[in-house]
């Protein structure tokens, strides 16, 4: 069986008292259980701490971004290995809000992969296509590239620790969801590339999320198709309540 994941990306929202608000919320719901099999969150690098102090153990919590190497004089930026000493155990990866601004390409982000790999951690790799793409029928080769550009140098052990995100980019904060037999077309598309690739044992064992403008309201829906596994939600992840319940929706 896939694990059921759904993640919350808080972007670059929440000052640290804001964000131990939330935990504090999000703890005391997650008291009663939830259906997903993983919950994590994506806080702010500098919330990352107090977040990893105060959360409870059930959620994990990851960083939105990191560097490819291992240190040195890259200032502003945040290596892997001070992701992992703060106790979170997630990196997403090739957001689209990184792609778009701030120029990372595919081949970037296949070494961001690999660097997240290498640690130990787990990876969450987004792919998605934009509006013009998708209007102009190209939204499956986009795609293509991004999944084997940017993960297919992987072996079988590596794919194996990788979650697949898919973020259609005019579906992000803007209202507007994939339907759900659009999300799970390009969701099968995907795992048939893995299967290409690695095998229908692995493809099957690969959870693959969905994520824009998901919430309380269309998540069951979406959660229902075949191969869509969880979500990443954007928004409605920065209510304890709608998170919650989002993660409820199996
Ligand atoms: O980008 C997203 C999660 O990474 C989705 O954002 P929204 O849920 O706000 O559309």
């Amino acid at each position: 069986m896939r694990k059921k994941i759904v993640a919350g990306n808080w972007k670059m929202n929440l000052t640290v008292n804001e964000a131990e608000s939330l935990v504090k919320e999000l703890n005391q719901k997650v008291k009663e259980g939830v259906k997903a099999d993983q919950l994590i969150v994506f806080p702010s690098f500098t919330n990352i701490v107090s977040v990893v102090n105060s959360i409870d153990y059930s959620i994990n919590v990851g960083a939105q971004n990191c560097h490819e190497s291992k240190s040195g004089a890259y200032t502003g930026e945040v290596s892997v290995d001070m992701i992992q000493s703060t106790g979170a155990t997630v990196i997403l990866v090739g957001h689209s809000e990184r792609r778009a601004y701030f120029g990372e390409t595919n081949e970037l982000l296949a070494k961001k992969v690999d660097a997240v790999l290498a640690a130990d951690m787990q990876a969450v790799y987004c792919c998605g296509e934009t509006l013009p793409e998708r209007e102009a029928n190209n939204h499956f080769r986009v795609i293509e590239s991004q999944i084997s550009e940017g993960l297919f140098h992987l072996d079988e052990s590596g794919i194996s620790e990788v979650v697949i995100a898919y973020e259609p980019v005019w579906a992000i904060g803007t209202g507007v969801t994939a339907s759900s037999d659009q999300a799970q077309e390009v969701h099968a598309f995907i795992r048939s590339l893995i299967e290409k690739k690695y095998g229908n044992e692995i493809a099957e064992q690969i959870s693959i999320l969905y994520g824009g403008s998901c919430n309380p309201k269309n998540a069951e829906e979406l959660f229902r198709q075949k191969d869509v596994d969880g979500g990443l939600i954007g928004g409605a992840a920065l209510k304890a309540n709608d998170f919650i319940q989002i993660a409820n929706s199996y």
